[in-house]
């Protein structure tokens, strides 16, 4: 952690307390490498959107952050960002080639500082035609239940030759189309031929799958897991697809599902998937995306009890929708610090 002489921010001494708590929990052999833990607090500083920013530092997170010796501290993104902090870690959810560079920059010059998570590993989930791909070269068949993904297509061609290049991808219908760029939700189901000729490309097409109206997010933050049930788009009758001819658009449909955590669900369809596939499918995740901080749409296909899709991944999500997240956020971020201490053995023969 960065030492005294902090940047402003009007937080208050409560903190220390909390500091020392967090020293304790590092390995014996480690504490004599603490400077005095008083002198101590943890300086997170964020780049994140106004509307970013509200949703996540609610309150009860800045709260319990203060009382744990957690400081955030607003990046001012038009001033170099070694000018400012020192930060011990960097937070961030902006998009743009500049800040990118930037930030990028910036770990370079301060390998010290961790910043969450690295732009290069982000970009991945950026794009719907590389965020799904690691999924897909998973082999969990054997871990308490499948995980895999939709069929799917990237189409960047004419419309008018989109029904071919499903028809020879052999894509069945219906399908979802989703805009190439993650960042846009405007979201669309093509029940037949035609329909598919009124999309605009560039886009990914994915089957659709039955999976009873309930989906679970998964979020991740370091190696801790939580899961909720939202509502989701109803199952779709594949015989009644003559009738159902046309585009249906739905600009932002994952963002006004309700939690379904307490509603009265068919428990077949409500049926959380089995903490060891979450907790595999997580840990693979982490280590081949470089990712700490993402969550996982994840559907169950109706009428099975195991035969899991991810359907999408989005990177730093809403985690103010977390239950917890206050505990599990703050203990992530002082959980990076302690790794740190015990990565770096210099600290003891310095200062023991
Ligand atoms: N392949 C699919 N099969 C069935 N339903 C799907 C499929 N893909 C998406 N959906 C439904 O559409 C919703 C939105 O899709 P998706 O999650 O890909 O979009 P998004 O805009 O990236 O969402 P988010 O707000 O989570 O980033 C899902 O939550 C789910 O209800
Ligand atoms: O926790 P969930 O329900 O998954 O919600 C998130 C979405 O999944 C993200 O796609 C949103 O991020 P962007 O719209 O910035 O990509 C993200 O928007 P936000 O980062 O502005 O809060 C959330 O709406
Ligand atoms: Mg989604
Ligand atoms: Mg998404």
């Amino acid at each position: 952690m960065v030492s005294g002489g902090r940047v402003g921010g009007g937080e208050g001494e409560g903190e220390v307390a909390a500091v020392e708590v967090a020293a304790v929990a590092v390995a014996d052999e480690e504490e004599v490498a603490q400077a005095p833990a008083a002198a101590r607090e943890l300086v997170v500083g964020y780049a994140l959107t106004s509307k970013k920013a509200k949703s996540f530092l609610q309150p009860k997170l800045r709260g319990l952050a203060r009382k744990k010796g957690i400081l955030f501290v607003a990046i001012d993104q038009k001033r170099p960002l070694s000018d400012q902090g020192p930060f011990d870690i960097v937070l961030h959810k902006l998009t743009g080639r500049e800040w990118q560079q930037l930030l990028e920059e910036y770990r370079e010059e301060h390998p010290e500082v961790t910043v969450l998570d690295p732009p290069g590993a982000i970009e991945h989930l950026l794009n719907r035609q590389s965020m799904l791909q690691e999924v897909s070269e998973l082999d969990l068949s054997d871990c308490h239940g499948r995980v895999g993904v939709p069929k799917q297509l990237f189409v960047n061609t004419d419309p008018s030759s989109i029904p071919a290049a499903v028809m020879r991808a052999g894509l069945s219908l219906p399908l979802v189309a989703k805009p190439l760029v993650a960042k846009s939700h405007e979201l669309s189901l093509a029940y037949d031929p035609i329909s598919l000729t009124k999309l605009e490309p560039p886009l990914v097409l994915q089957e659709f799958v039955n999976h009873g109206g309930v989906l679970f997010k998964v979020y991740i933050v370091g190696d801790a897991i939580r899961v909720v049930r939202r509502f989701s788009l109803p199952n779709v009758d594949v015989g009644d697809l003559p009738n159902n001819a046309g585009v249906f658009r739905f600009p932002r449909v994952s963002c006004a599902s309700a939690n379904a955590d307490d509603a009265d669900l068919d428990p077949h369809v409500a049926e959380l998937p089995p903490r060891p596939l979450l907790e595999i499918l997580a840990r693979e995740l982490r280590r081949r995306l470089g990712l700490r901080l993402f969550n996982i749409d994840m559907i169950r296909e109706h009428g099975t009890r195991d035969r899991f899709y991810v359907i999408d991944m989005n990177y730093f999500p809403g985690y103010g929708k977390m239950p917890g997240y206050e505990h599990v956020f703050t203990d992530f971020l002082l959980s990076l610090v302690q790794k740190e201490y015990k990565r770096r053995p210099s600290y003891s023969s310095c200062e023991g």
